[in-house]
């Protein structure tokens, strides 16, 4: 897989890993773009897991972005969050058949870790391994997912 474009975000309890995880993501030969959707240094009293987190979901679902990394104090604020714009599949993993998974099983557009929970070093391999797994359409995991979008779309046309 190629050229992926990536956003990075969190809030102030995710920032360090956020950081980390954003200059990875830059020398990834496998990343075309990151943009980094804050917190930033200057907004870490006021910048919330939600707006971050929305945000993403939000240029995901536009076309503007293939995937996001997220991070706050334990990865679910920013998962529910996420989970919020319709179309987004995001969850927390912090091991690595969850994220294997997180793309076989579920075509997670976003993944999200916990800066509280587990070590750096941890969330920058586990953000690696994530990047090198492709969803297949031709697999039996597909109907599953199919069946949340369908969901989704009979919930929105009530
Ligand atoms: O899920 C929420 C995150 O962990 C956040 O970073 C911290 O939230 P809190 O300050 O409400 O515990």
């Amino acid at each position: 897989m190629s050229g992926l474009r990536m956003l990075v975000g969190s809030d102030s309890a995710g920032y360090d890993y956020k950081q980390a995880l954003l200059a990875d993501l830059q020398a990834d030969e496998r990343v075309a773009s990151v943009v980094d959707l804050g917190a930033t240094a200057e907004s870490l009293d006021s910048c919330t897991y939600t707006s971050v987190a929305t945000r993403a979901g939000e240029l995901i679902m536009a076309g503007e972005a293939d995937r996001a990394i997220l991070v706050c104090g334990t990865g679910i604020g920013v998962s529910i969050a996420a989970n919020k714009v319709p179309g987004i599949r995001a969850t927390v993993a912090h091991d690595s058949f969850s994220v294997e998974r997180s793309i076989l099983s579920n075509d997670c557009q976003i993944l999200t870790f916990g800066q509280r929970v587990i070590g750096l070093q941890l969330a920058r391999r586990l953000a690696k391994e994530w990047l090198g797994y492709t969803f297949d359409p031709s697999s039996h995991s597909k109907a599953n997912v199919d069946e949340i979008v369908s969901y989704e779309a009979a919930v929105a046309a009530e």
